[in-house]
């Protein structure tokens, strides 16, 4: 497998530390308010990445929820994201931060996102991040400040090995960052935050320093070692995580065990609007509830997802999502015509390990979903293959395609006109007659009508074109 590595800037082949465990961190969803279907693009394209992983190799996937720490600005300024959210829905902090993760499941499991194998958060792992802060403190690298213990940048010479030395000039130009009297460098970043003294904050800790709460950045650091060792096989995001998040984590965790922290960086781009950047914080977005109120199922906007290469920004449209449910729906349609053609059964043979292989090679050249999805479309079509082949290949492609192709679409509970109901119950007596050639014919006339007959274990059942 090749995989697009942020920190060599090219495909790099996959070679995991460990064949028996592949380990893969993803950062999850800050649980100030829904995700958008920016953010779920994110987990969409991981997820290929972990059903890909799984074809050759068990995988522990971490994935971190953060229910504090998340600062408005990444860059530590403004108030936590959490009690900006309290202010806003006159909820508790942790209220807020349990009806949001519960919703972002949800939305997660519509998707068919598969469930990393640890799901950590992070106010339920405030002593692993205070004891990765102390190890800092004692090897130099930290400096106190009115407001916080930082990280100082300057004592980790590697610090910009993940964005390249454009952005490190750029910062020290100051057109990112807004640096207080007491940052030493621009670059530099809080671990531990303490509490302001004129307000108590709903969540705050003790501390070897003082009564706050941790960084954003140090949480990910902190749980990501606990689960899966000082060195990580891979670790993921969105592409806003490069220059900040990622590099700070990076930075602090080399910094405290000496070693390599991470093989792979793979990073997904962005959803956009024509407007510009799909964000929470902006205001500006979408939610998959919104797309199910105007009657699209989740898997539609998987199917979006997949028609694009997770490396390139995808421009979000309702047209797009048109066509992505109209496709999808086309898709099942033929799909389940090869189950039935097949009499469900899956053949394989040579020539359906070959589309297999042609399907994995696709998804294994850094995860090209778009080829995969278009071999499916291809194996629908093919005249070569039997249907029992089609659909062992098919059924194969499901596993990471995830897209439900053997769905029954539901039964329209209009009546059928009376015409369709003499030309079904015709066509039922030719079947049983096998005379197969009538029945074709009788699919026709019935097509004819505006309706597709499918033929399914417990009979014909029709929907509307
Ligand atoms: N528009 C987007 N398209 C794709 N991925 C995104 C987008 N916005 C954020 N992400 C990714 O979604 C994941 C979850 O991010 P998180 O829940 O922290 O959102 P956030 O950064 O608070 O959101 P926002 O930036 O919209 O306020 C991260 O991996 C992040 O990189
Ligand atoms: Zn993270």
């Amino acid at each position: 497998m090749y995989l697009y590595n942020t920190a060599t800037r090219h495909k790099d082949e996959f070679k995991p530390q460990n064949e028996k465990q592949v380990t893969m961190y993803c950062c999850g969803p800050t649980v100030y308010n829904y995700a958008h279907i920016g953010n779920l693009r994110t987990y969409i394209f991981e997820d290929l990445l972990a059903r890909t992983i799984r074809l050759h190799y068990p995988l522990k996937h971490v994935m971190n929820v953060t229910d504090v720490g998340h600062l408005v600005s990444d860059a530590d300024d403004g108030e936590d994201k959490m009690e900006v959210a309290t202010a806003r829905e006159g909820k508790s902090a942790w209220d807020i931060a349990k009806f949001y993760e519960a919703k972002f499941w949800q939305d997660y499991d519509a998707l068919h996102c598969s469930r990393p194998s640890v799901i950590s958060r992070a106010t339920e792992h405030i002593k692993e991040m205070i004891a990765l802060v102390k190890t800092l403190e004692e090897k130099g690298y930290t400096y106190r400040t009115s407001d916080g213990i930082y990280y100082d940048t300057s004592k980790f010479p590697r610090y910009d090995a993940l964005v390249g030395h454009a952005r490190i000039s750029g910062l020290q130009g100051g057109a990112r960052v807004e640096m207080s009297d007491e940052k030493r460098n621009p670059t530099d970043f809080a671990l531990w935050k303490f509490s302001p003294k004129d307000k108590k904050r709903q969540m705050e800790w003790d501390s070897p320093w003082g009564v706050g709460f941790p960084g954003w950045h140090i949480e990910c650091s902190a749980m990501a070692m606990k689960y899966l060792g000082h060195t990580l096989d891979i670790h993921c995001g969105g592409i806003d995580h490069v220059t900040i998040h990622h590099t700070n984590e990076i930075a602090q965790s080399e910094a405290a065990t000496g070693e390599k922290y991470v093989n792979y960086w793979v990073h997904g781009e962005f959803l956009i609007l024509r407007s510009g950047k799909m964000s929470k914080s902006g205001g500006t977005f979408v939610t998959l509830d919104v797309l199910r109120e105007k009657g699209y199922e989740p898997l539609a906007y998987r199917y979006l997802c997949l028609g694009a290469h997770y490396r390139t920004q995808l421009e979000f449209s309702y047209e797009s999502m048109d066509s992505a449910a109209k496709s999808l729906k086309n898709l099942r349609a033929l799909c389940s015509q090869v189950r039935t053609a097949a009499q469900n059964r899956a053949q394989q043979t040579d020539k359906s390990r070959a589309w297999k292989e042609k399907f994995t090679a696709a998804m294994e050249d850094d995860l090209n979903a778009p080829k995969a999805l278009a071999l499916a479309w291809e194996a629908v079509r093919n005249a070569e293959l039997t249907p029992g082949e089609k659909l062992d290949f098919l059924q194969f492609a499901d596993t990471i395609l995830a897209l439900d192709l053997f769905v029954q679409p539901e039964v329209s509970s209009e009546p059928l006109p009376e015409e369709v109901t003499r030309l079904l119950e015709e066509r039922a007596r030719a079947r049983a007659a096998k005379d197969w050639k009538k029945s074709d014919e009788l699919r026709d006339a019935i097509a004819q009508k505006g309706y597709v007959v499918k033929d399914t274990p417990k009979g014909q059942q029709t929907e509307k074109k």
